[in-house]
């Protein structure tokens, strides 16, 4: 296969950082061919949210079904769904464009609450969203959204944190990236975490990089499960693209002073 074709489904950042946008540069940055679904128009800067507005869910799925019609989609990454009406069309259109054809790899980035604090995801939805990832091959979530996909309280016990995958993964047969960003510590370990088959689970793969002192952590989630989508696309291994995912993220990190945008938690820079 040449370039992978990689769809985002997921909100706005018009500061350019996190959301559709970011997912857009990521997939650039790692290979593929992006296209987006924008299910939320978000007014936000670095500094927070101030107005989300959603089309409606119709015109949402006549955005689904216009790729779906007519593009061939290698991967999805979904990120802000927001509300249980749009993950439940995202869900009707998955069903629908895939019933007859082998279904892209699916990435669920579950967006819940933004790093200035905003909630990006109804509390209502959060049911929703833990069915909707019965559909998924990865879901990437940070400390808080993994005690809220697991049942369980956030932690800041590692050991903790890889049983609140394996609770996930185990209950909708998909691997979990738990990333720990929101841990203490001088050095930031993501983990993959499989699911248990014929009553064995895989052995965890853990890739930890040096923690980087800064505050331009503005879209780091969106952008991880962005590469994750695309280089599953391309034909890496799991242990391949946690190893590259990692390398990227410590330079996009480093890069970020390279740019000067905005005066809040900054993006980071994705062609470090
Ligand atoms: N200070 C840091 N130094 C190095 N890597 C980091 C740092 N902060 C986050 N990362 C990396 O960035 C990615 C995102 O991690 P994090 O746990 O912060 O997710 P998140 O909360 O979803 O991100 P976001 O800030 O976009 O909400 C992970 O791959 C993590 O290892
Ligand atoms: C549309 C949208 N999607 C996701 C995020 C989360 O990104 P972050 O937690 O880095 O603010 C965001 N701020 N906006």
């Amino acid at each position: 296969m040449g370039i992978p074709n990689i769809l985002s489904i997921a909100g706005t950042d018009p500061t350019g950082g996190a959301g559709i946008q970011a997912d857009l540069k990521s997939f650039a940055a790692h290979g593929g061919y992006g296209m987006c679904v924008v299910t939320a128009l978000v007014a936000q800067n670095t500094l927070g949210v101030r107005a989300i507005h959603a089309p409606p869910v119709d015109f949402l799925r006549a955005q689904l079904d216009a790729v779906s019609d007519d593009v061939t989609i290698h991967a999805v990454k979904t990120g802000m769904l927001g509300t249980v009406e749009i993950i439940e069309t995202v869900s009707q259109w998955w069903d629908a464009a895939f019933e007859h054809s082998p279904a892209p790899t699916l990435v669920v980035d579950p967006v819940m609450v933004a790093t200035s604090g905003d909630r990006l995801l109804n509390e209502d939805a959060e049911s929703s969203l833990i069915e909707f990832l019965n559909r998924a091959d990865l879901v990437t979530p940070n400390v808080p959204e993994l005690a809220i996909l697991s049942g369980a309280e956030p932690t800041s016990s590692s050991s903790e944190l890889i049983w609140q995958a394996e609770r996930v993964a185990d209950a909708h047969q998909i691997v979990v990236l738990a990333k720990g960003g929101h841990m203490s510590g001088s050095r930031v370990a993501d983990s993959l975490v499989f699911p248990t088959s014929g009553g064995q689970r895989p052995e965890t793969y853990t890739v930890a990089t040096p923690r980087i002192e800064t505050t331009s952590t503005h879209g780091t989630g969106c952008s991880v499960s962005a590469a994750f989508a695309t280089l599953r696309a391309r034909g890496l291994s799991w242990h391949g693209g946690l190893d590259s995912v990692k390398d990227w993220m410590q330079r996009a990190l480093e890069g970020a002073d390279q740019l000067d945008v905005g005066r809040g938690n900054g993006p980071i820079n994705h062609f470090p």
